[in-house]
């Protein structure tokens, strides 16, 4: 082991994807959940995430955070290899289960994180500024000193998401964060998530299984039972599937995929 200092990312240029995965493989207990897959995530872009539920969205995620085990092939993130150290603070990361504490208010939730990652008395000043505005981000101003506890499902998200904003992490990974939110919130964490690109120009991958927020993204991963359908536009698929809609285009690269391994088995 030696102590000099981590070399400075590797080639890492606008034109680096914030995520290039090849061959990446992922096993959980005795089964594979994820075989060879391909892609990239451009950076300052919404890269959604898009599959039935259990197709593999949330272990894909996991992977490219750090937190799955059994993981082979290429992943790299931020120019480093998934799960390097230095990549914690390059990434936010909101999992499904809303990750807060009950008997905390939305700010001090907010306090204690902020503590973690910008410790000591003379970032007082600088916390309480992003703490104030990753609640403001999040619509949760006037729920400020609500227990989390008091919250709704929806709000408990929204502080979790709060949370992976303070460190201006340029890159978020967020898994379903608009399940049980009614259409006024989805549409505005929405523009919070184009603004986050276009203003501070964060990467997000977003997982959904609502095709219709697969419209609001500039780039998709479809993905079914492990693999990876299709890794384009919103546009480019309706195009080259000659369908209107992107709900439509996944329908139909299914099938695709059915009749593939269909043909596969019967010239076995
Ligand atoms: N701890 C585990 N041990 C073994 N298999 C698991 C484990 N967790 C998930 N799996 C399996 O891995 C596969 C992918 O699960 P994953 O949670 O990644 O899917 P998902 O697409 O995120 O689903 P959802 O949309 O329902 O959250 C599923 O078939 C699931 O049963």
């Amino acid at each position: 082991m030696n102590n000099l200092p981590d070399p400075p990312s590797p080639s890492l240029t606008p034109t680096t994807p914030a995520v290039h995965a090849e061959g990446l493989t992922v096993a959980r207990g005795p089964r594979t959940v994820l075989r060879h897959l391909g892609f990239t995530v451009p950076r300052g872009r919404i890269t959604g995430l898009l599959g039935p539920s259990g197709c593999g969205k949330s272990t894909l995620m996991r992977s490219i955070v750090g937190t799955q085990a059994k993981v082979t092939g290429t992943l790299n993130v931020l120019g480093r290899p998934a799960g390097h150290p230095t990549l914690r603070s390059r990434i936010g990361y909101v999992t499904q289960a809303p990750s807060v504490y009950d008997d905390l208010t939305v700010r001090q939730n907010l306090d204690y994180f902020a503590a973690i990652l910008d410790p000591g008395r003379a970032a007082a000043e600088r916390r309480h500024h992003h703490v104030t505005q990753a609640i403001a981000d999040v619509d949760l101003t006037s729920h400020a000193d609500t227990l989390a506890g008091n919250l709704s499902g929806g709000q408990r998200g929204r502080v979790s998401l709060a949370v992976a904003l303070l460190g201006t992490p340029e890159l978020l990974v967020l898994d379903e964060p608009t399940v049980g939110l009614d259409p006024v919130l989805r549409r505005d964490l929405w523009q919070l998530f184009h603004d986050l690109a276009a203003t501070r120009g964060a990467t997000l991958l977003v997982s959904s299984h609502v095709m219709d927020e697969a419209e609001r993204c500039h780039r998709l991963l479809l993905m079914r039972e492990g693999e990876i359908l299709a890794d384009d536009t919103p546009e480019a698929l309706r195009t080259r599937t000659g369908t209107d809609t992107v709900e439509a285009a996944f329908l139909r690269l299914v099938d695709e995929a059915a009749d593939a391994d269909r043909t596969k088995e019967s010239t076995r």
